[in-house]
């Protein structure tokens, strides 16, 4: 069963056509000349009940836009899409109760009430049976560890702490779809382990639909299925994670912070590292994960050289995006 579909899905946003300087913007105010801007443009998709799909693509590619049309905020240009069986920009008020929406830059909670006081809301505003509120909301603290949090007002809470509050409270009327769009950002990395390993187990137990748009690397690897790549508002790709962790998830960037300063020459020579960078005591390098291992790697300056500090990056989003687009 499909939990999402669109065809031909398009947003045109009516914008104020300006000239440079401030004759330009003058001239805009006095007399506007508007132009269309296609923000998303025909874009069809699939998505199956219980998939997990990350909707990926560089900053201005028309991912929230696509998103605000299918949780029913947008009304598109053109085209069609249900949701769940709903169509959003009609039947949004119905589509509510069987969504579930995280934005990780925007707080659903009630920024000066505990969390405890939210789920209540929620409890009421859904329309919940008082018995199955009391046991899934006890069923989502116990599992999202939110004990020690519940009764502390929202705004008096960790970031870290206040998103496993805010994503529990998106799973409280269980939906069957969850859209998350950026749940990770600006966490730190045990975390954002957490909130992945708590939303995995949502789409294993109950079979949460998963639609994420993310820029970071670890949450599409580790949470979704299935990457669909969206640039200048179309869509670019459409393939399984696997393929991507094998062509472009496949490289690991390293920094070590030495004791003391190298020169480039004195490094270790390693098959399949690429890009190294000295600057002082730093080193930065690229590892082609098909051709080593960050162990190997590691091993080279392990021994030889003090070290001070690392750490072990996936490639930034963008540049994953970037050598999708140059392979397309
Ligand atoms: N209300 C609006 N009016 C005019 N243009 C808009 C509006 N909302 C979005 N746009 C434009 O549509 C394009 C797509 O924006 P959108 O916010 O969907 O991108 P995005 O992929 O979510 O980007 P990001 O990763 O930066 O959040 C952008 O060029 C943006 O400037």
């Amino acid at each position: 069963m499909e939990a999402l579909r669109a065809r031909g899905l398009t947003k045109a946003f009516r914008v104020k056509r300006k000239d440079q300087g401030l004759g330009g913007s003058l001239r805009s105010w006095l007399r506007p000349e508007w132009e269309e801007k296609i923000a998303v443009a025909n874009i069809d998709l699939d998505v199956g009940r219980g998939e997990t799909v990350a909707f990926l693509g560089p900053n201005g590619a028309g991912k929230s836009t696509t998103i605000k049309m299918l949780t029913g905020i947008l009304h598109p240009s053109s085209g069609e899409a249900t949701v769940v069986g709903f169509t959003p920009w009609r039947e949004r008020a119905k589509l509510a109760y069987r969504i579930g929406t995280v934005f990780g830059q925007k707080s659903q909670l009630w920024y000066h009430l505990p969390p405890l006081d939210t789920f209540e809301l929620i409890g009421r505003i859904y329309e919940m049976k008082r018995d199955d509120y009391a046991k899934r909301r006890e069923d989502l603290i116990e599992r999202f560890e939110l004990g020690p949090y519940l009764r502390t007002p929202v705004r008096k809470l960790s970031l870290g702490e206040r998103m496993r509050c805010e994503i529990a409270a998106s799973l409280l009327h269980r939906p069957e779809l969850l859209f998350l769009d950026e749940p990770t950002i600006g966490l730190d990395v045990v975390v954002k382990q957490r909130i992945r390993e708590l939303i995995r187990e949502r789409n294993r137990s109950e079979e949460t639909t998963v639609f994420l748009t993310s820029h970071d690397a670890g949450d599409v690897e580790e949470l979704c299925s299935r990457v669909l790549v969206i640039h200048h508002g179309g869509l670019l790709l459409d393939e399984p994670v696997e393929r991507i962790k094998r062509d472009v998830l496949s490289r690991k960037t390293i920094t070590i912070t030495l004791a003391a300063e190298v020169s480039p020459e004195e490094l270790p020579c390693v098959q399949g590292t690429e890009n190294v960078a000295v600057a002082g005591r730093q080193v930065r390098l690229e590892v082609d994960l098909r051709r080593a291992g960050v162990e190997e790697v590691l091993s080279g300056f392990i021994g030889r050289f003090g070290i001070e500090d690392l750490t072990v990056e996936d490639p930034p989003m963008e540049e994953i995006i970037k050598h999708i687009y140059g392979e397309r």
